[in-house]
């Protein structure tokens, strides 16, 4: 598996993206917001945590408008994979690949602590490796993670197995529990949790570690 690993001024989870993509054995190419192109044969794209331009205008709008974005929008309509983490999620959302939108915590504060999330479709290359149901552990660090949309979408999201996580003790307000939800075509994913936090046993939890064994096995040759 060829990933691409976006980095944005302000980007702070990059590198840690990037280490747990290569700790289960895929091809890492880092990629500057200002390059106009994906590395050739790139699987996945991995947009990171992070406050990228300040998180000025709001989180993710800026990098939204990057050199870089308009590669990652024809990467995904080619039927790539993306994977956006916090504030990965929030360039998704502004990007328009995903719906709705990431608003300020419900107790406009920042939260930064371990969160148990259920996990709700396992049929996604970004959730096969979870049993569905299972509750798992995974940090959160935000400030901006009440996810919202219209009733409309958020029961197309429900409807169509599209929430691939919920908090099982909302942390932040978001509508259903939302923490994370899949394109229509289940191949972008943009969670708030930190999946790459929780990798190896010093993250004090290795509960997102299937979340890039599983998309190893999706890449898998058959
Ligand atoms: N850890 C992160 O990616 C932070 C995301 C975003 N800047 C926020 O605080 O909401």
């Amino acid at each position: 598996m060829k990933a691409a690993v976006i980095t944005f001024p302000g980007s702070n989870c990059d590198r840690d993206l990037a280490v747990a993509f290569e700790g289960v054995g895929a091809q890492v190419t880092r990629v500057w917001h200002k390059d106009t192109a994906l590395p050739a044969g790139t699987d996945i794209v991995g947009i990171p945590g992070g406050f990228s331009f300040g998180d000025y205008l709001r989180c993710g709008a800026i990098a939204a408008r990057s050199p870089i974005a308009r590669a990652i929008t024809d990467f995904a309509s080619g039927g790539g994979h993306v994977l956006g983490i916090c504030n990965g999620f929030q360039v998704l959302v502004e990007m328009g690949l995903l719906p709705g939108a990431l608003l300020r915590n419900a107790n406009l504060k920042y939260i930064c602590k371990p969160v148990t999330l259920r996990v709700e479709t396992a049929g996604s290359g970004f959730t096969a490796g979870y049993a569905p149901g299972a509750q798992i552990t995974v940090p959160i660090a935000h400030h901006d993670g009440n996810y919202t949309a219209d009733p409309e979408t958020l029961a197309r999201l429900q409807g169509d197995g599209r929430v691939a996580f919920r908090y099982v003790d909302n942390p932040n307000g978001s509508a259903a529990d939302i923490a994370g939800i899949l394109s229509e075509n289940r191949r972008v994913l943009g969670m708030m949790p930190h999946p790459e936090r929780a990798f190896s046993a010093v993250h004090g939890g290795t509960d997102g570690r299937a979340m890039f064994e599983g998309l190893i096995s999706a890449f898998a040759p058959a």
